[in-house]
């Protein structure tokens, strides 16, 4: 038997879609594996009524598939479905990390990564790797078809979750199929300053970073309160706000002694929209980790 925890993460940060990710401290998932004739799924915590314990529609259960690992595998939700913070991502990478460990097969991370990429392909229709990535291998991430790199970074984060679904399925739906190139041009330079933001660990420049005009501002609308909450957390000395994933989260940046004020405006515009809403204060945060053999 073995237990690994997961964590919750970040993709796209505004101006890397599909590309970048970033692991959060918290929540997390923690998954437990025993070997086992077939693989079977039990599903407890944050959102489990939503996930289906049936291994085909299950990213863990993906997993244990395409490593050929059969398990019992209990999950253990802290990343709630829906969320924008890689939940179908954060039981996958648990799940690649811990069974690859139960079976001593000694993958590369970064095969334990294309395979987790499976898991999400399976409940989102697309092999995305931008939130496993960062999940499996911790720092900020950047996924390209050739490969992956993870930068270590601890620029102060917020992500607020608001409670209201998004899938992941439909927000790729509203992405639009082009771009004009003015946008184009202005999505590499925001590429290029926040990754350059990472690796010096400034809150400033990864916050300039953030900032996107193609996907972002479509994926805003299925967002009660978006605009506002984003100009809450400026107030209150975020230096960047985005959509967190496919949303409904929220993420912002901010210099150390801003957290504490950008989490609480930004749950309070929340409220005053409406919507109860939850944040999560993090640092670029650890990927996943054997917490038990
Ligand atoms: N182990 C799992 N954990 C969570 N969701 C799962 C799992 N297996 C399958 N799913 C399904 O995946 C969907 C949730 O994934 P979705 O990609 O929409 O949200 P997310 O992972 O929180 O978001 P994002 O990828 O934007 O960060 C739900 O339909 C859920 O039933
Ligand atoms: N890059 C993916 C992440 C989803 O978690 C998207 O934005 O659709």
């Amino acid at each position: 038997m073995l237990t690994v925890r997961a964590p919750a993460t970040s993709a796209n940060l505004g101006s890397g879609f599909d590309v970048f990710g970033v692991a959060l401290d918290r929540p997390a998932d923690v998954v437990t594996v025993e070997r086992a004739e077939e693989t079977t799924i039990e599903v407890s915590g944050a959102g489990a009524q939503y996930i289906p314990e049936d291994p085909a529609k299950n990213t863990a259960g993906v997993v244990a598939r395409e490593l050929d690992a059969p398990a019992h595998i209990h999950i253990d939700k802290g990343v709630r479905p829906s969320s924008g913070l890689g939940s179908s991502a954060a039981s996958a990478a648990a799940a690649a990390v811990a069974l690859d460990a139960l079976y001593e097969r000694g993958h590369t991370a970064e095969d334990l990564v294309r395979v987790a990429a499976e898991g999400e392909a399976a409940v989102s229709g697309e092999a995305h790797a931008d939130n496993v990535a960062p999940s499996i291998l911790g720092g900020f991430t950047i996924v390209r078809d050739d490969g992956v790199l993870s930068i270590d970074a601890t620029v102060p984060l917020v992500a607020c979750l608001p409670e209201i679904v998004v899938s992941t399925r439909d927000a790729r739906g509203v992405v639009p199929r082009s771009a004009e190139m003015a946008d184009v041009v202005h999505t590499v330079g925001s590429a290029a300053t926040l990754t350059a933001g990472m690796q010096r660990d400034d809150p400033a420049l990864v916050g300039r970073g953030m900032d996107e005009r193609v996907v972002t501002p479509a994926r805003a609308r299925l967002i009660d309160g978006y605009d506002d909450v984003c100009a809450a957390a400026a107030d209150a000395g975020a230096t960047g706000v985005t959509v967190s994933g496919a949303g409904p989260a929220i993420l912002a940046a901010c210099h150390p002694s801003r957290q504490r004020a950008v989490a609480s405006a930004m749950v309070e515009a929340f409220e005053e929209a409406g919507v109860d809403a939850r944040a999560y204060r993090s640092s670029v945060g650890r990927g996943a980790e054997i917490i038990e053999r």
